[in-house]
């Protein structure tokens, strides 16, 4: 993809603002997402949370083309929800899309070109296709590429219109490295250049390497907004909870009890062989102050492990806060 951007940068003195408020979508009994209201500004927000937490429906709900069931969603002031003038400033990446396999990258990025009546569909698509490098693949039907090139594609026929506002749903899914670093960069450019790019992730470092500010969601809410540290923070100071076996349990028990750094200590078993739960409220402490209580007591440290690191359980945390 290429380093400079062949798109017009978005004047400063009016910045593009997305805004959602109390968005909520249902789908019969399933409240997909729930009483959402947050403003995304020019520059790449990553919208985290782990899978069914209502990222995908957001997106869609961002880009117009699924109505709220109450709420609304607006760019600067305009609705998006059945708003052609809108549908023109956004770009969209859905994460699953049917492709016409016997279709070329270049007539679907085309046909997108067309569909949006751009007065010249051909250099429109043209300039998306080099802007993703698709060049030398642009003939082939879209069935023989990879997810990889598909998804490149998907990125340009977004781009094609020239958007303001750009909407990706997983975009690194099946990406390889070279693939990830390369979209990286576009969107890091197209944030710079004024637009409000968005993408959605369940996975932190990835959200953390291009995301100025992130969005997290969980259970169709909205959990949690900051940039990376504010989240590594909220993540890293929730209670955890570690399984201990080690010499000595009991007399490791006590010392912990009587340190402070845990809100919880129970003696239990697993598979008939003896093990001590823990919660700890100050990680850091407990961290160093566990090694040095053993040593103390001349305690040996068999297995220390973390019980609760799924990222669901630090996303459910951090909406039960
Ligand atoms: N069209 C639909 N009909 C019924 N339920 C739906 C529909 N779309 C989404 N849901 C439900 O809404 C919830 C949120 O789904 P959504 O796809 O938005 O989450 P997600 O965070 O994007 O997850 P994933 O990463 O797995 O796609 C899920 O419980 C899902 O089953």
């Amino acid at each position: 993809m290429t380093a400079t951007l062949p798109y017009a940068p978005r004047a400063e003195a009016a910045p593009v603002e997305m805004k959602l408020e109390q968005v909520s979508r249902w789908f019969g009994n399933v409240v997909a997402v729930n009483d959402v209201s947050m403003t995304v500004r020019p520059g790449v927000t990553g919208l985290l949370g782990p899978n069914g937490a209502g990222k995908s429906t957001l997106i869609h709900l961002m880009s117009g083309f699924l109505p709220p069931s109450s709420g609304t969603v607006t760019v600067n002031g305009e609705p998006t929800w059945h708003n052609e003038s809108i549908y023109r400033r956004i770009g969209l990446v859905p994460e699953r899309e049917a492709m016409y396999d016997g279709v070329s990258g270049w007539n679907f990025v085309l046909a997108n070109a067309k569909l949006h009546r751009l007065p010249d569909p051909r250099a429109a698509a043209q300039r998306a296709i080099e802007t993703v490098d698709m060049q030398a693949a642009s003939s082939r039907d879209v069935g023989t590429y990879s997810k990889g090139m598909k998804q490149r594609i998907k990125m340009a026929t977004a781009l094609v219109h020239d958007p303001d506002v750009l909407l990706l749903d997983e975009p690194f899914n099946g990406m390889d490295p070279r693939q990830r670093l390369q979209l990286m960069d576009l969107m890091t450019e197209l944030g710079r250049s004024g637009r409000v790019v968005l993408f959605s992730s369940h996975i932190l470092e990835e959200v953390e390497q291009i995301a100025a500010g992130i969005e997290v969601m969980v259970a169709g809410r909205h959990a949690a907004s900051g940039d990376f540290r504010e989240i590594r923070r909220l993540m890293t100071e929730r209670p955890h909870q570690y399984t201990i076996r080690s010499s000595d349990d009991r007399a490791l028990a006590a010392a912990l009890i009587a340190d402070g750094s845990t809100s919880g200590v129970e003696l239990g078993h697993k598979t008939g062989s003896p093990l001590l739960n823990v919660q700890a409220t100050d990680f850091n402490r407990f961290a160093h102050r566990l090694p040095v209580f053993a040593r103390e007591r001349g305690i040996r440290l068999y297995e220390v492990t973390p019980a609760d690191e799924s990222l669901e359980k630090v996303f459910s945390y951090l909406v039960n806060r």
